[in-house]
């Protein structure tokens, strides 16, 4: 059994469904999270209060930690500037924080919107190159490539989970796209407990008889979903609108993530600073 395991993110929709199994498979789990408190713990479990845009406060609770599970993110749009501060410094500051502990596996909740430009009628394996479709996707993207580098510099392996729709199914476009809770739930298991996964991706999706993605290639990390949204097909294309083939949102994995415009999601807002200007 492992000894210790982190949770960031812990109070937030996907992190509290996890902290419950992680606590299964760990002799301590240590969940973090922004909030001032996460409500009753389970056994095994305590509740650290950090901030994942502070090194030092990560660099300590990730002390004598085996693994870390790494959820805590803003987990959809923002502007650049909350993107960069939460998901882009936060990410390093979780992978630095891991090398200088000794952590030996970062298991990173990315995103399909890593991906989301891709078209679904291309079938993308887990070979596709980075082709994000928001600031958010860009994140995911600099996390992964962090992951890798972290791999092979520093031997800090992680398992990226592009993560789908895990939510209710309620649109044609989810199901295609949904990962059930308790299929999040195997997922995550999995990429904890395989025995060696040095820098892996997998698709965090459903046994969809319509999913857009394949996972041929990620069998060393053991993900058997179970789940399949087609149990909803009937109701759900009854009272769909008619598909429009020219509408991005549909075309592309990412789904309306595809037809976000950059410019309203606060792109104006980064400063650069340029020091040959200064007196
Ligand atoms: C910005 C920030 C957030 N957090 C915490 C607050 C929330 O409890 C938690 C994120 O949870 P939620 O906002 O509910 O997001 P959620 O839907 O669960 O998204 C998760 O799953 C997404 C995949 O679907 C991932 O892309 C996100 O990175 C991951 O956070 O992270 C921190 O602990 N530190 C932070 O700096």
């Amino acid at each position: 059994m492992i000894k210790k395991l982190v949770l960031t993110g812990a109070a937030g929709r996907l992190g509290s469904y996890l902290r419950e199994p992680l606590t299964q498979m760990a002799e301590e789990l240590v969940s973090t999270d922004i909030t001032d408190d996460i409500g009753a713990l389970y056994e095994g479990e305590t509740y650290v209060k950090a901030d994942l845009s502070d090194l030092a406060a990560m660099t300590e609770v990730l002390q004598g930690a085996d693994m870390v599970v790494h959820f805590g993110a803003i987990g959809d749009e923002a502007p650049f500037d909350d993107i960069l501060q939460s998901n882009i410094i936060g990410a390093y500051n979780v992978w630095e924080a891991a090398h200088r502990n000794g952590v030996r596996r970062v298991v990173y909740a990315s995103s399909v919107h890593a991906v989301g430009m891709h078209r679904i009628a291309d079938n993308i394996g887990l070979d596709a190159p980075h082709r994000p479709d928001s600031y958010y996707g860009l994140s995911k993207c600099f996390a992964e490539d962090l992951g890798r580098m972290y791999w092979d510099k520093r031997g800090v392996e992680s398992v990226h989970m592009r993560i789908f729709s895990c939510a209710q199914v309620v649109s044609p476009r989810s199901l295609s796209t949904w990962l059930s809770y308790d299929d999040l739930i195997r997922l995550v298991r999995a990429a904890v407990s395989a025995q060696t996964v040095g820098c892996s991706i997998v698709y965090g999706i459903s046994n969809n008889d319509r999913a857009p993605v394949h996972n041929l290639g990620a069998g060393h990390i053991g993900y058997k979903p179970q789940d399949n949204a087609e149990q909803f097909a009937e109701k759900i294309l009854a009272e769909a609108a008619p598909a429009d083939p020219t509408d991005l949102a549909q075309m592309c994995i990412g789904g309306p993530f595809a037809t976000i415009d950059l410019g309203e999601s606060g792109v104006a807002q980064l400063t650069i600073i340029d020091d040959s200007k200064k007196t």
